[in-house]
C-alpha cells in the first residue's frame, strides 16, 4: 500500500509512502534538461523540464514511482488493482501515453496543474508495458503544482480527473469513495473534546488525544486516508524548514507499515521500503528520503547545474541502518 501527501500553500512540498513486498530496483534518478525523453506515441522532448525522483532504470529509461520537476510540480503513481484500465492503441487524434511514460511526459513539459489539465482531457493509456519482464502496473495517480492537487483516475469508462482538496491519496476504492468516507469523520478533532453526550451528565476527558478517539488506526488504504489527512490538517506547518521536514516524516510514518502487521496473500510482508520528501525552492529541488532499515533522513538535491546535466544520474539508496553514537 502506498500513500501520497500533497502539502500546498506557503510551503510546498510532496512526498509519499511506497509500500510494497520487495524492491523494484528503486534508486533516486536525475533526469537532467538534456538527456532526450522518448515516448512509444508522443513526440520525442528533445528540451524539458529537469526532474528528480525515485524511480528503477530500465534499458537507461528511469521508471518512476513518483518524481517532481525543476517548476515544483509533482507526480506520484499508487496502486489501484482492479480498477485501473488501460486501451489499445487507437488512431483517433488522441494523446496516447503508457502508464510509465506518464510522469516523464507531463513533467516534461508542464509547470503547474493548469498547464497538464487540456493534456489530461485528451489522454488515453496505453495497455502496453514497458517490457515483458515488467508488466503493466496497475496505478492511479497524485499530481499537485502547490497550490492545488489532481488524482487521475485510468477507469474502464476512460480517465477521470478529480480535485483533490484534502493533499492525500492512498490506494483502493476510486477517490470519491475516500471523500464520502472522510465526511464520517467530521466530528474528529485534535482539541480537547468537549460533553455534547448529555449536559446533564458530567463528563469530561481523562487524558489527552480523546477528541480523536474513532480514528482509524488499521493499514487499510481507507483508514490510512482518514489518518493522513487528519495529521496533515493538523499539522503544525512553521517558517523552520528543519520543522516542516521533520513534520512531513511524522505524518508519513503514521501511515506506515510495521513489518509484520500486514501479510500479503502470497504470505509475504508488506513493507514501507521508502519515504520520501520532495522540496521545491527557488533554485534547487531537494529529494530527502528514509528507507524501511535506516531511518536517518537521506538527501538528494537538484540544483542549477545539476539540471542543466546532460547524463542520466541514478543515486543508489542508503539503505543500512545509520546510527549515530554519541560516546
Ligand atoms: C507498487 C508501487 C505502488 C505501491 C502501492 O501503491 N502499493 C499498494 C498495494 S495495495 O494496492 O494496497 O495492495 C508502484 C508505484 C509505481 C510503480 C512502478 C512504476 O510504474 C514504473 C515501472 C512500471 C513497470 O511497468 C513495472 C515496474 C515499475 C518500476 C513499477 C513497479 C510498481 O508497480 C510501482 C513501484
Amino acid at each position: 500500500m502506498c500513500t501520497s501527501l500533497a502539502f500546498t500553500g506557503r510551503y510546498p512540498c510532496f512526498g509519499r509512502n511506497l509500500d510494497l513486498e520487495a524492491s523494484f530496483g528503486e534508486q533516486v534518478v536525475l533526469t537532467p534538461r538534456g538527456v532526450p525523453l522518448t515516448f512509444r506515441c508522443l513526440p520525442r522532448q528533445e528540451a524539458h523540464c529537469a526532474m528528480i525522483g525515485m524511480a528503477h532504470v530500465a534499458g537507461g529509461c528511469p521508471l518512476y514511482a513518483e518524481a517532481v520537476n525543476e517548476k515544483g510540480l509533482y507526480m506520484a503513481g499508487l496502486n489501484f488493482p482492479g480498477n485501473a484500465c488501460y486501451f489499445p492503441h487507437v488512431d483517433d487524434g488522441a494523446l496516447e501515453a503508457a502508464p510509465y511514460e506518464l510522469i516523464p511526459w507531463l513533467l516534461g513539459q508542464c509547470a503547474s496543474v493548469a498547464e497538464a489539465e487540456p493534456l489530461l482531457d485528451r489522454l488515453r493509456l496505453l495497455d502496453e508495458p514497458f517490457a515483458p519482464g515488467l508488466p503493466l502496473a496497475p496505478l492511479h495517480w497524485h499530481l499537485s503544482d502547490g497550490k492545488t492537487s489532481l488524482v487521475l483516475e485510468p477507469m474502464a469508462g476512460g480517465l477521470r480527473v478529480y480535485e483533490d482538496p484534502v493533499g492525500v491519496l492512498t490506494n483502493n476504492p476510486p477517490f470519491d469513495f475516500h471523500l464520502t468516507n472522510l465526511r464520517q469523520y467530521l466530528n474528529l478533532t485534535a482539541a480537547a473534546p468537549e460533553n455534547r453526550f448529555h449536559p446533564d451528565l458530567s463528563l469530561s476527558p481523562f487524558g489527552q488525544g480523546m477528541g480523536s478517539l474513532g480514528l482509524p488506526g488499521d493499514p487499510s488504504p481507507a483508514s490510512r486516508f482518514i489518518r493522513a489527512a487528519f495529521y496533515k490538517w493538523n499539522s503544525p506547518w512553521t517558517d523552520s524548514p528543519d520543522q516542516r521536514l521533520a513534520q512531513f516524516f511524522h505524518v508519513l510514518d503514521g501511515v506506515a507499515m510495521t513489518p509484520g502487521a500486514v501479510r500479503t496473500p502470497t504470505g509475504e510482508l508488506d513493507r514501507t521500503l521508502y519515504a520520501c520528501c520532495l522540496c521545491p525552492g527557488p533554485d534547487r529541488v531537494d529529494y530527502y528520503y528514509k528507507t524501511e532499515g535506516n531511518s536517518r533522513i537521506s538527501a538528494v538535491t537538484m540544483d542549477r547545474a545539476a539540471m542543466a546535466g546532460t547524463e542520466l544520474v541514478a543515486v543508489p539508496l542508503r539503505t543500512d541502518q545509520d546510527i549515530c553514537w554519541q560516546n
